[in-house]
């Protein structure tokens, strides 16, 4: 590990942006070049057009006016100049298309949905990836999205409906690390609920979602917490196709198959962790009018450093242990550093016997590097005219397949 003083920071090349002291000792910790954050006005912006929303493809130059140029390496992507905002063109107000890093949409397609998959997006706020993953499933299975704050969860929900997307989906505040929903399977779950557990805990039927509930419908919405002070999770979202209309909560809220997920749970699972997002220059650079001290206790203050690894190792275990034998998980990060990425997949991959990382075949064409693991990716700012993203795929093999 290198040093860390300020006297060894000074003979790193610097940035042109002011970072702050204990920002370049994190970068120089990490082995991360701070020239890098002078790279944001070559870098794109990227939109995405929602699928079906091709044919308006002049509309949306004409509305930019620029010429929309495709990322060959990724479909429905395109770059624009990294000037040009679209929060107030029209085409994006109608949910025709919307911003997303190409980076992000990668690590989208490295998890390869599939018609009919069921689908678990356990850090999906503010929503690009999940959106992307509903626009990929289409009118077919399942997408449960999963995060912690409920105000982000509710910007998903608004996305959502926005870019009526929502149908198939569902979205829990809850914590990714315990939440232990599995995807419905209507045949199973409404056989679950008899008899006076029935009576007790489920009187309540769902009906077709709207945003002015009742009080006793967003009641209903949340778990009953069975052991006070336990969080757990709280339904804010669900299309009409989610599989919860006509449900009983107890049928919802059961956990009865929490221990046989080798058979029911979801096909797909993504764990985009929270971390330090160094790798996102824009964000980064928001620091500016936020005030860099800002960034030193919202991301490197050391005890939430420790934190957040810890945070990273459970998000992505329970991630896996939510997956079904011969499911495919994605964990990715917007960090650049081996300690939220390399670091967190070499400790769970020590752990967990039945998890086998495998190569992301369409990433032949990808303009990024492997990370220190093979098999694993990063895109940077520098190879990829991208944000920073670290993308590994993993595989939950049966536990009766020898390796
Ligand atoms: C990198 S962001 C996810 C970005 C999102 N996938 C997207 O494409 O828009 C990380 C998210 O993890 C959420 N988060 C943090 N701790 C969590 C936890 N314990 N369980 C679930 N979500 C958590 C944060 O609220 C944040 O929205």
């Amino acid at each position: 590990m290198v040093d860390s003083t300020v006297e060894s920071i000074k003979q790193l090349p610097s940035s042109n942006l002011p970072l702050p002291t204990v920002f370049l000792e994190f970068l120089q910790k990490n082995c991360i070049d701070p020239s890098l954050y002078d790279l944001h006005d070559s870098i794109p912006r990227y939109i995405r057009i929602k699928r079906g929303n091709e044919s308006y493809l002049q509309k949306i130059e004409a509305e930019l006016k620029c010429n929309l140029q495709a990322v060959s390496w990724l479909p429905g992507f395109f770059a624009i100049p990294s000037y040009i905002h679209i929060a107030s063109l029209s085409i994006y107000r109608e949910g025709k298309i919307y911003g997303m890093d190409a980076a992000s949409g990668a690590a989208v397609l490295a998890l390869n949905v599939l018609p009919g998959d069921h689908v678990l997006d356990l850090c999906a706020a503010p929503g690009a990836k999940l959106c992307m993953l509903s626009d990929m499933l289409g009118d077919t299975g399942s997408l449960t999205g999963v995060d912690i704050s409920r105000q982000r969860l509710a910007a998903c929900r608004t996305m959502l409906q926005k870019y009526a997307l929502g149908d198939h989906c569902r979205l829990f505040v809850a914590d990714g690390t315990s939440f232990s929903l599995l995807p419905l399977r209507k045949n199973l779950n409404a056989k679950l609920c008899s008899g006076s557990e029935k009576s007790e805990y489920n009187q309540y039927v769902f009906k077709e979602w709207s945003s002015r509930r009742r009080w006793i419908e967003r009641k209903n919405a949340k778990k009953t917490s069975i052991i006070s002070g336990t969080s757990e999770p709280e339904l804010i979202f669900y299309g009409r196709y989610s599989g919860i209309i006509g449900l009983s909560k107890c049928e919802i809220f059961d956990k009865r198959f929490e221990h046989e997920n080798s058979d029911f749970g979801y096909d797909k699972v993504l764990v985009d962790a929270e971390c330090t997002h160094d790798g996102s220059i824009k964000h980064v650079q928001k620091f500016e009018h936020w005030g860099w001290e800002t960034l030193q206790r919202r991301l490197l203050d050391a005890q939430r450093m420790d934190n957040l690894m810890h945070l990273q190792l459970q998000l992505l275990t329970n991630g896996f242990k939510l997956l079904k034998d011969g499911g495919t998980l994605v964990y990715s990060t917007c960090s650049l550093t081996t300690a939220q990425n390399e670091s967190i997949l070499e400790q769970f991959l020590l752990k967990n016997k039945h998890a086998g990382l495998v190569e992301i075949d369409l990433a032949k064409d990808w303009p990024c590097k492997s990370g220190r693991i093979p098999k694993t990716l990063r895109f940077d700012p520098c190879t990829s005219k991208t944000s920073g993203l670290f993308v590994a795929k993993l595989v939950k093999r049966s536990k009766y397949e020898n390796k």
